[in-house]
This record gives C-alpha cells, structure tokens and sequence, in this order.
C-alpha cells in the first residue's frame, strides 16, 4: 500500500478536526470519503476535506467503497463497534478514536473479530502515549534514577461540559484517557479501582456527579488518586505528579508566559482538548499511517482499548457500589503480547 485513501465515519467535532489534520498536515494518507448518519454533517466534513470527497450517510457502504483502503472512527463511543467490525471484515487498518468501546462487552467483540481475522488492523485513539510530555516523563521513570514510582496524582479538568453528559461518562469518556495512559507510564496493570463522589459541584442542574475521586490501584502497588472535575470553569487544567522513592516527576499544563499585571502575577491555562494536545494528535495521526503502510498498527492495540474497557465498566461499577471493584482482563492473549 502507498497512501492510505481513508473513509472517515463521524464529522463531528473531533471527526472534523481530523480531517483537516489528514488533508493538511499528514503524509501519506487523505481522505477520500466521509460519512455522517445526518447527510449535513457528512457535507461539512467533505467541505473540509476538498472537491471529489465522496459522501455517505451508511458506514458500511463508506468502509467497502473499493477506493477505501483505511477507515477512521470518530463517531461517539457507543457507536464504535460497528463501523470498527466493518473495517475488520473488510481487512481495511483502522484507527478508532477513545474509547475503543463503551463497555467491555463490546471491547471483546472487537478483539475476538481481530484475532479471528489473525492480522493487525486496529489502534485507539488514546493521544497521551504520543504526548511530548508524557512521553517525557516515561524516559525519566523508565531510567531509574528516581527510584519506583508510588503513587500517582493527577487532575482531569474541564471547563465545562454539554448538557448530555452523564455521570459514567466522567469514567468512559473522561477518565479513560489516565485508565490508558498512566499504566504504560509506570509498566504496570490495573488491580482494583474505586469511585468516590464528593459533594456536587452547584453550578451542575442535572443528574451529573461531579467532582469524581478515582483511587485506582495498580498490580505492583502504586496509587493513582484522579481528581474528574469536568465544571471547574476555568479552563482545561491536566496534571500528572508521579511520586518515586527518591524524586518526584511533575507533568503540570504546559506553559505559558507569566504576566505581571496590576498587582497580580497570572499565566494562562489552556481552554480545551484541542488545543492543548493538538501537536499529540499529528504525531498519533502520522504514527498511525506509518504503521498502516507497513501492515503494522502502533500506540494502543485493540487489547489495550478492551483493558481500558474492563477497567471502565469497574469504576463505573463502583460509582454505585461505593467499594474497590476489581480489574480481571485474563491475561493478555499471545496474539497482543509485544
Ligand atoms: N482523543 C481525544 O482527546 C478526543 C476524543 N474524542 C472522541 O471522539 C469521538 C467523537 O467525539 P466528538 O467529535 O466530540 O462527537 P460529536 O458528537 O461531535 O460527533 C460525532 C459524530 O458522529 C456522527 N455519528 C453518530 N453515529 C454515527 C454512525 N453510526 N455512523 C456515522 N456517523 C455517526 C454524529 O452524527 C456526529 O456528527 C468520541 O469517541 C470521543 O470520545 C473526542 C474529543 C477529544
Ligand atoms: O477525549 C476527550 C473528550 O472526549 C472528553 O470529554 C474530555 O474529558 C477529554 O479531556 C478529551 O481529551
């Protein structure tokens, strides 16, 4: 394969996002159809992606299109399955934006179709392990000069939220990009996971929890304490602090200028996803096409997107049960080990 001619599935705001990114910024790859169930949304995105962009409102029609080599999912979670066993079907490489499933039950759907089909094709979206600062603190966990890591604090803020989000969403939507990312950082597994919910923040006026603690334990013993606070107003603010035996790594938002100004001293944090990962989002996006041209996919598996289901559907199991909810994914099959 040469170029990745790819049907993209769901112009919403990140499927949109996307496409501009391919047209633009990525070598080896463009986009050749788009499609969106509301025949709108799919104009929108063939708009972005330029003159001759082929048009579907039927993912299955998009992903068997003979001119279709590679297939995009951008659609929300619950709607990745299908498009994601499509593409399987069709033997077609396909990047799925996180999660990979809305639950594991639908994760494992994925995995079986990919192992049945013995050949690769699958990567989740999951940014964070392309991000250059989490990637730089790996290096710095990974050389050993600050002894093992212990515990994890990290926050998960938001500005704010749409009216449809919910409650586990805070889990599946929200905390999953740590449930990924923070057990590559530290080569370890997820053990058990728990839910606590402070009192609700006043300027929520429906059913939404939220701030959410996550306390998750991973299988060598290291606490990860995860502050979701998805209406903090005041921008979009991660941190990660991990906490070794002889140092501490600090991931804090990237920075900006500081500003002394009328008797304050300020710095600016970013608003949202888009702009604070955008760089994170070219390389994934450029990775995956690499790969994809080699027959080969890169940063998160389906395996890794399935685990990250389990230990999803634990947490949200906890946001009722109050209690630590054990994380069981049966050990990773031959076919995923690397
Ligand atoms: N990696 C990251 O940081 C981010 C990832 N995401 C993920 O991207 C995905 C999409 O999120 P958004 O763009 O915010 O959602 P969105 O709601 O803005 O867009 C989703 C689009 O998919 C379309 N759609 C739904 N079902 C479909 C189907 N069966 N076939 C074709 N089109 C369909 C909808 O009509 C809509 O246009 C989600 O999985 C989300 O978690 C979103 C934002 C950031
Ligand atoms: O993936 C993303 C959104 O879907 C999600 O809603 C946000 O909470 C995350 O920070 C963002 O990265």
């Amino acid at each position: 394969m040469e170029n990745l001619n790819i049907a993209l599935i769901g112009c919403g705001m990140i499927g949109r996002e996307h496409i501009e990114r391919i047209q633009n910024r990525i070598r080896g790859a463009k986009i050749v159809a788009v499609c969106d169930v509301f025949e709108e949304g799919a104009k929108k995105g063939a708009e972005i992606a330029g003159a001759g962009t082929k048009i579907y409102t039927d993912f299955n029609e998009a992903i068997n299109d003979p001119d279709v080599n590679a297939v995009v999912v951008t659609t929300p979670g619950q709607f990745h399955k299908g498009p994601v066993l499509a593409a399987i079907k069709a033997g077609k490489p396909v990047f799925s934006e996180k999660p990979l499933a809305n639950t594991a039950a639908d994760g494992k759907e994925i995995v079986e179709a990919e192992m049945a089909g013995g050949k690769h094709l699958v990567q989740v979206g999951f940014m964070r392990r392309y991000d250059r600062g989490y990637r730089q603190v790996k290096e710095l966990i990974d050389s050993g000069k600050f002894g093992a890591p212990m515990v994890i604090k990290c926050t998960h803020r938001a500005d704010g939220v749409a009216d449809d989000y919910t409650t586990a969403m805070a889990v599946t939507d929200t905390a999953i990009h740590e449930i990924d990312v923070l057990p590559w950082l530290v080569n370890d597994e997820w053990d058990e996971v728990q839910c606590i919910m402070p009192k609700t923040n006043s300027k929520v006026k429906n059913a939404l929890k939220d701030p959410q603690i996550m306390i998750m334990k991973t299988k060598g013993g290291i606490i990860n304490m995860l502050e979701v606070n998805v209406n903090c107003g005041f921008g979009y603010d991660i941190n990660c602090e991990v906490v070794c035996e002889n140092g501490v790594v600090n991931l804090p938002c990237p920075s900006f200028p500081t500003v002394r100004y009328a008797n304050e001293v300020s710095t600016k944090i970013e608003d949202n996803w888009i702009l604070r990962f955008i760089d994170s989002y070219d390389v994934e996006i450029q990775d995956w096409v690499d790969h994809a041209l080699k027959g080969e996919t890169g940063g998160s598996s389906a395996w890794d997107g399935y685990v990250a289901s389990i230990t999803a559907d634990a947490l949200v199991k906890s946001q009722t049960s109050g209690v630590p909810e054990k994380v069981v994914t049966g050990g990773t099959p031959d076919f995923y080990k690397k």
